[in-house]
């Protein structure tokens, strides 16, 4: 069975107590050193027959738990919005309905019929899996955790270093363009086609969902393009390897994305997970479907109408590959400040947060690390802050 549940759990909780006794011998930090030198990530890990993952992937019982409560009687499905038919007339009214109540309620949803060709995604997702599955010495040469000085590059967790929790068991290669571009020469050859088509593709659907946002929101349909809030793309590309312990780590920790918004391809591996009402649910992999998950940032903006939702990603014991394209302002817009639309806000809705930008959001989200707690309640106004 791939995935965690209670017994296992008392398990881990066992195995932890003895960790904990044999604290003193455990180096830690030259584990990790040694790991990170490799360059090789977790898919070097596995190459080299490693049937017992290292201490410091394995996470605490308390996140690896299926549900914080129980889950035996629960039947939540993470909405499908089909968005044939949108440009207008009845189908547009049902489709931004329904937009309006996934983004209220989950914080999640997939949409299909979306007008990117399957054969798009399709070859993202093998290009990816072919990268990761190189050997190591031809993806070392990307492997780099300097996102000032690398806008391409192959890393096993970004904040290994910095981060003294337990570590993910994935490899990602992310892409920074800065509003659609990005010299396709930097890219690995392998992956080069497959990047520079899908990225075309994505951001298309982002501008429609960007006019399906504003008006849910009420709002004309330029607003969201109007204050330049999505017009940055990270691609980050994860590849989870086959694990020899799934039920002692996770792919992803739970966090919830610092973005605007974020399209996120997977292949048809389940893993991914969505925290709705205390139940850890599902999202499962459905033919031709992306997951759109609203950010931390149109949280902010929208005053927590729209909600960004704790999800986590499951180890499993087959590879997994996904896809996930954050949205972000314009770097012309880095250093504008947002805050809730003002156009949202009533006497008996005042502002919950302060303006933040971008760039002190991501700041602050890198510096904590993926520890599993949101970054919001940090600019929210009750918030004593320190910048
Ligand atoms: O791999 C996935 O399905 C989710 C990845 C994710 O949540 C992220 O990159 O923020
Ligand atoms: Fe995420």
């Amino acid at each position: 069975m791939p995935y965690a549940d209670i017994s296992l759990v008392l398990f881990v909780d066992m195995e932890l107590k003895v960790i904990s006794e044999e604290d003193s011998s455990y180096d830690r930090a030259k584990e990790v050193k040694d790991f990170d030198e490799t360059k090789a990530g977790v898919k070097g890990l596995v190459d080299s027959g490693a049937v017992k993952i290292p201490k410091f992937f394995i996470h605490p019982p308390e996140s690896l738990l299926n549900s914080t409560t129980s889950s035996s009687e629960v039947c939540f499905q993470v909405p499908v919005i089909d968005l044939e038919g949108y440009e207008g007339g009845q189908r547009r009214k049902e489709i931004l309905d329904g937009i309006f109540a996934a983004s209220e309620t989950w914080g999640f949803f997939q949409v299909v019929n979306h007008g990117v060709p399957v054969g798009i995604m399709d070859n993202m997702v093998e290009a990816v899996r072919r990268f990761h599955e190189q050997p190591k010495d031809v993806k070392m040469k990307w492997y780099s955790r300097d996102c000032k000085q690398q806008p391409v590059r192959y890393f096993c967790n970004g904040d290994l270093l910095v981060n003294q929790g337990a570590a993910n068991w994935r490899d990602s290669i992310a892409f920074d363009f800065h509003d659609g571009q990005l010299d396709p020469q930097l890219f690995p050859p392998i992956c080069r086609e497959a990047v520079s088509e899908y990225i075309k593709h994505v951001i298309e659907l982002r501008t429609t969902l960007s006019e399906l946002l504003s008006e849910t929101l009420e709002l004309h349909s330029d607003y969201l393009a109007s204050i330049g809030c999505m017009e940055t793309e990270s691609l980050v590309c994860h590849y989870y390897p086959a694990c020899p312990e799934p039920e002692l780590t996770l792919g992803a920790t739970k966090h919830s994305d610092p973005s605007f918004l974020t399209i996120l391809l997977q292949d048809d591996n389940r893993g991914l997970q969505v925290l709705h009402q205390s139940y850890w649910i599902d999202v499962p992999p459905l033919p031709g479907a992306f997951v759109i998950n609203i950010g931390d940032f149109i949280q902010l903006i929208t005053n927590d109408k729209f909600k960004s939702v704790e999800h986590r990603v499951l180890a499993g014991q087959a590879p997994r590959v996904s896809v996930a394209c954050f949205f972000y302002p314009s770097m012309a817009n880095k250093h504008k400040p947002y805050g809730p639309i003002r156009e949202l806000l009533t006497e008996s809705n005042p502002p919950i947060y302060r303006e933040i930008h971008v760039t002190e959001y991501m700041a602050y989200f890198r510096a904590k690390g993926l520890d599993g707690n949101s970054s919001l309640p940090h600019f929210n106004l009750q918030c004593n802050y320190t910048t």
